[in-house]
């Protein structure tokens, strides 16, 4: 399994091609829609997000209502692309630079700067359309089939939120996967803790007062998945790297720990492995889960728990950034258009739907199949074995 994306986040529409995924898995518009509604809702976000209403066409690879085994192609339509048709569209640009609206002052913490000294652009804007989080959208939509696929297989996923801005969500490991997924759908924040929610949402009203931003924690848990999943032998074949690789690959992104994570570092080796027990029901498993569902790059059987820290947002509407032009060379602060005080509910989404598509794709690899009802029969034949291995 693959894909890619493309489309600028004011262009015409975005476009994710997907490939690999077997026939004859059940999908429709509306497992693809739900996910896209998801990323658009979290709490925080800015006033593009009142513009968009994101919506997939489905181009090909799909049909009444069943994957056809050929390339996916999806579309969702930038719905502000009609405010930008004279800047974005195909016709001749204007030789007024205002009209152009030309962006000559690179946006710390953004590709701006790196991105025009590589691809040699001097107007900025050809940098920033494509590296804007907008691509997400599409990122989403792959991951919702991927998150199909993974649901026919017995497989959930849940992405919500654990910190925002310092303010902490209590460990919730009593919570059913159906209630992870129920409660983080209802909270504007997606978080399981509502006195957090409380907290978080005042303090996100704080920085958008202030022009000022905020990062946070989000987490993914997936149940499901038996244990074998991902491989020891090559460093590209372990799937919680690939995974780690995939949630850094998030706009904003800059680290991954999963189960104890970094804590680990504080305790004793006694204090954190997951022992090994058996019984008829559960075959294989663990007593805990430190480890958050890994041991040698493959799954263990127990619940992936994996999280990702997301950073403020640079653009800070208020207090801008120092830059400099890069025609003119002055000192002089960064360009700023729209910017949400804190995406980091809408970024538990686009985490969730990545980890789903690295997991999927492990799976695809390791039971490959072309119809999707052989590639069910083969992992519920092989959980079956390793339950009595
Ligand atoms: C869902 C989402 C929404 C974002 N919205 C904004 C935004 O409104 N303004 C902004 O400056 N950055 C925003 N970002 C962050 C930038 O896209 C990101 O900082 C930039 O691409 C640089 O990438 P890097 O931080 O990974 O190096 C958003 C990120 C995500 C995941
Ligand atoms: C459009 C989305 O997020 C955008 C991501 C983003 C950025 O710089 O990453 C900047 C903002 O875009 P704009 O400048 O058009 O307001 C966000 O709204 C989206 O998530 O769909």
């Amino acid at each position: 399994m693959r894909y890619l994306t493309a489309g600028e986040s004011h262009g015409k529409q975005l476009t994710t091609i997907l490939e690999g995924i077997p026939s004859n898995l059940p999908i429709t518009k509306d497992d693809i829609n739900h996910s896209l509604l998801r990323r658009q809702q979290g709490y925080g976000r800015g006033k593009r997000m009142q513009i968009e209403t994101d919506l997939v066409e489905i181009m090909g690879g799909i049909r009444h209502g069943y994957t056809l085994g050929s390339p996916i192609s999806l579309v969702i339509h930038n719905d502000d692309y009609k405010h930008w048709t004279d800047i974005m569209g195909e016709d001749p640009i204007p030789e007024d630079t205002k009209l152009r609206r030309v962006v000559t002052r690179p946006r710390p913490g953004h590709a701006d700067l790196n991105g025009a000294l590589k691809y040699g652009h001097r107007d900025i804007r050809n940098i920033l359309e494509r590296s804007s989080a907008r691509e997400t959208a599409a990122r989403v939509a792959a991951g919702a089939v991927a998150k199909k696929l993974l649901k026919e297989l017995g497989i959930e996923v849940a992405g919500y939120v654990k910190e925002i801005g310092g303010i902490m969500a209590e460990d919730q490991e009593s919570l059913s996967m159906k209630e992870r997924q129920e409660i983080s759908q209802k909270s504007p924040v997606m978080v399981l803790d509502a006195a957090a929610e409380k907290e978080m949402m005042a303090k996100i009203d704080h920085a958008k007062s202030e022009g000022d931003t905020l990062g946070g924690v989000c987490e993914v848990y997936v149940e499901g998945v038996p244990a074998g999943v991902g491989s020891y032998v090559h460093y590209d074949r372990k799937l919680d790297s690939r995974i780690a690789g995939s949630v850094v690959s998030i706009n904003a992104f800059k680290g991954v720990e999963f189960g104890i994570g970094f804590d680990a570092a504080k305790i004793y080796g006694s204090e954190n492995h997951d022992e090994i027990a058996w019984n008829e029901e559960l075959g294989y498993h663990r007593t805990s889960n430190r480890l958050g569902g890994f041991e040698g790059g493959m799954s263990t059987g127990m619940p992936i728990v994996v999280r990702g820290v997301m950073k403020p947002i640079p653009t800070l509407m208020k207090k801008p950034l120092q830059s400099v032009d890069i025609d003119t060379k002055e000192e002089i602060t960064a360009t700023i258009e729209r910017s949400d005080p804190c995406a980091v509910p809408a970024a538990s989404v686009v985490m969730e739907h990545v980890v789903a598509f690295e997991i999927a794709k492990a799976i695809t690899d390791q039971f490959p199949h072309d119809q999707f009802p052989q590639l069910k029969e083969a992992l519920d034949k092989y959980r079956e074995e390793i339950r009595w291995f």
